[in-house]
């Protein structure tokens, strides 16, 4: 059986970028969106992505994001997939995949059982699909806000991708997201802060830990 992939987000120091490598994270996220408390400007990212042994995936997360912006975030060299995590259509997701040559991760916003079974038209357009909560109507950000979906609703469905579980995880509940879910790759932002963007070294070993231990 494979190792289940962990995938860290929202990182902006270096200092916990390799705490998550040496805790056994396989997938670094760092969020380009300027209204979150993460948010990483390009240079930044090539900065913290580019000492990441070149086994740890660095995943750019973008809200909508326009051409230009993924061109700058591409140029840097240092990513290895773009996570979208906006409104992008399947149309979109491919036309990005097409010009930036880069795998390309679809978030999708779970509510209800609808939601879920909106990620079909993703098939054959995107790389991997995130499945995460859906925020408020009005919320400042579209994740990283540490809410959690009922993960029954992906009971049955099946999924046209590879696919990832995120939203609300912590160490508390990361063993029963994955025995209920089965996802291959979970991911986790909020739950590894001691603040909206501070991650914590200790919280991000202990998860990564927490979960070798499921
Ligand atoms: O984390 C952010 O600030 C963020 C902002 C805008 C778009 C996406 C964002 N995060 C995406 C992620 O992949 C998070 O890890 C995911 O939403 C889970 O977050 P959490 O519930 O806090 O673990």
């Amino acid at each position: 059986m494979s190792r289940l992939a962990i995938k860290i987000c929202g990182l902006s120091t270096l200092e916990t970028v390799g705490s998550a490598v040496r805790a056994g994270a396989t997938h670094l996220g760092f969020v380009h969106f300027p209204k979150s408390p993460r948010h990483v400007e390009a240079d930044q990212m090539r900065a913290l992505a580019a000492p990441v042994p070149t086994y740890v995936e660095r995943v750019a997360v973008v809200v909508d994001a326009d051409d230009a912006d993924l061109a700058r975030i591409a140029e840097t060299g240092a990513i290895s997939a773009l996570q979208l995590h906006g409104k992008e259509s399947p149309e979109r997701a491919a036309a990005v995949r097409a010009r930036f040559g880069l795998p390309v991760w679809k978030a999708i916003s779970v509510k209800t059982r609808s939601d879920i079974e909106c990620a079909a038209a993703y098939a054959g357009a995107v790389d991997r699909l995130l499945f995460d909560a859906k925020t408020p109507d009005g919320a400042a950000l579209p994740g990283g806000m540490g809410l959690r979906f009922d993960w029954a609703l992906l009971r049955g469905v099946a999924i046209p991708a590879p696919w990832g579980l995120s939203g609300g995880l912590s160490i508390a509940n990361v063993c029963d997201a994955i025995r209920e879910t089965g996802a291959p790759l979970i991911d986790i932002s909020s739950g590894v802060e001691d603040a909206p963007g501070i991650k914590s070294v200790d919280k991000i070993m202990a998860f990564c830990k927490a979960v070798s231990a499921c």
